[in-house]
């Protein structure tokens, strides 16, 4: 049996992290190997280069070299091996953050990220691309309701709006393998189609 790499993806406050076990639960029921990981992260390695990306100020091609460096420690130690066991891959976030992020939000020039991407995984992308779609307000809402804000969630509302726009450019630019959840409506509700859409994997 052949696993697949599903990413979760969207702006800070859209819902990802909400969704990602009930996924996870789901495919373990049809009987599927899961293992579910997080970018910038995933490896003891990239944890100690998320706290330094999530909290130090730095260079901008600085901080996309380093998720760039992350993930290919994550590539290496959980992905690749998990894929080739067969396994299923989830992971929260993945190389569209970066275009996202540091493309859309950031402004770094987005044929830069393509040379790192074609470096560190010419031959890979995700199966499925989950991209939990939100206007920021609402993202904005339900973050100020949780928990102390990292470096990437204090951005202004400007940053939020290109993040989301590069996200969404990208969902069309592949859409073979992006899903765009509405995340505005309630959580059941997106976790029916969260179901209809692992029936259909
Ligand atoms: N569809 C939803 N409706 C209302 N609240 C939601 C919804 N999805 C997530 N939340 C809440 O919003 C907050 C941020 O969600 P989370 O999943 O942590 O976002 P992300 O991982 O995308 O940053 C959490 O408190 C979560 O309970
Ligand atoms: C993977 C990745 C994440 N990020 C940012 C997005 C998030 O603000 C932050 C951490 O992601 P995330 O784990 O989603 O944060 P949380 O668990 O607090 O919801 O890193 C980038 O800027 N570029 C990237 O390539």
């Amino acid at each position: 049996m052949v696993g697949k790499f599903i990413t979760f993806e969207g702006i800070d406050g859209a819902g990802k992290s909400t969704h990602i076990a009930f996924v996870a639960d789901l495919l373990k029921a049809q009987g599927k190997r899961v293992v579910v990981t997080r970018e910038p992260g995933g490896t003891p390695l990239g944890e100690k280069l998320r706290d330094l990306l999530l909290h130090e100020k730095m260079h901008l091609e600085t901080e996309a070299l380093l998720m760039f460096a992350a993930r290919r420690e994550h590539l290496a130690q959980v992905i690749e091996p998990a894929l080739a066991r067969g396994d299923w891959v989830i992971s929260d976030r993945f190389t569209d953050a970066t275009f996202a992020y540091q493309g859309g939000g950031r402004k770094l020039a987005i044929d830069k990220l393509t040379a790192l991407e074609q470096w560190v995984h010419p031959n890979l992308q995700p199966d499925l691309t989950l991209l939990f779609d939100v206007p920021l307000e609402v993202a904005r809402a339900r973050l100020d309701a949780t928990r102390e804000l990292d470096k990437f969630e204090q951005e202004k509302a400007d940053f939020f709006d290109a993040t989301r726009r590069e996200y969404l450019r990208r969902a069309a630019e592949f859409p073979g393998r992006f899903r765009v959840i509405d995340s505005t409506r309630s959580i059941p509700v997106i976790q029916e189609e969260l179901a209809s859409l692992v029936r259909g994997i």
